[in-house]
């Protein structure tokens, strides 16, 4: 199938726990819970998104025919000269609207390990090698198990007390970015002060001044 990607870019993870690991993102276009249009903002099922992923026009986007095309591109942009330890993070937008095995396969092949950021509502193909799942508020979470759960602090309804008993090896707390930044990062640290099973991640490249 074909891929509408908005970007592909070479940084460090930022996030969570692999956060400062070197990894190629292919953030591709398009959410199952918001339009990305600043005037759908408030009526969409996720209201806090910091993130631009409508269209394919940023720094190697496209459209990409196939699976083969796309992995080219990502080992393009890795950037060092040989593939070990490669990572490839397929974000967004939502990631599971497009990923599919061709792509997988592919990027296995090209020597890549594959991890994965979704909102946890679309059931992963097979083959990831490192799962993100981030409970959105308001929809139903699908994915249950993963490698790391990070859920974006605070939120009314998705509170972390829902996902404690899941199946996933990491539980982490993301205070949500925007106008309460400050306030939401004293919450998530007081939360994991009296609650050792989470851990915080804050969005580290956004201190370090990376994409
Ligand atoms: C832009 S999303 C793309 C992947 C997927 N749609 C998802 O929501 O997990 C990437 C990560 O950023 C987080 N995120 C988005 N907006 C945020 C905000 N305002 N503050 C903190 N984290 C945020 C998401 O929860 C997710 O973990
Ligand atoms: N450096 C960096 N780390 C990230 N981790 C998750 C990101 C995302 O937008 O999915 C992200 C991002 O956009 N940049
Ligand atoms: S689900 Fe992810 S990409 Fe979609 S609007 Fe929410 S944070 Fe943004
Ligand atoms: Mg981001």
């Amino acid at each position: 199938m074909a891929y509408s990607v908005k970007e592909i870019f070479p940084t460090l993870q930022g996030e969570g726990r692999n956060a400062g690991r070197a990894a190629v993102f292919c953030r591709f276009a398009g959410c199952n819970l918001w339009s990305g249009r600043e005037e759908d903002r408030a009526s969409a099922t996720c209201r806090f998104c910091d993130t631009d992923f409508v269209g394919t026009d940023g720094p190697g986007g496209g459209r990409f025919a196939d699976a083969a095309g796309l992995a080219r591109a990502i080992q393009a942009a890795w950037p060092a000269a040989c593939t070990r330890d490669a990572l490839v993070v397929f974000t967004g937008g939502e990631p599971l609207l497009q990923l599919d095995a061709p792509l997988i396969e592919a990027v296995h092949d090209a020597g890549f390990e594959i991890a994965v950021e979704t909102n946890g509502t679309i059931e992963p193909p097979p083959g990831i090698d490192w799962l993100c799942v981030s409970p959105k508020e308001g929809a139903e979470l699908v994915v249950r198990q993963g490698s790391e759960l990070k859920l974006v602090y605070p939120q009314k309804e998705a509170t972390p007390e829902r996902f404690a008993g899941l199946d996933f090896a990491h539980f982490l707390l993301q205070p949500m970015d925007g106008p309460d930044r400050a306030a939401n990062t004293r919450a998530a640290i007081e939360y994991c002060l009296t609650h050792p099973q989470w851990r915080l991640s804050t969005q580290t490249h956004k201190y370090l001044g990376i994409p």
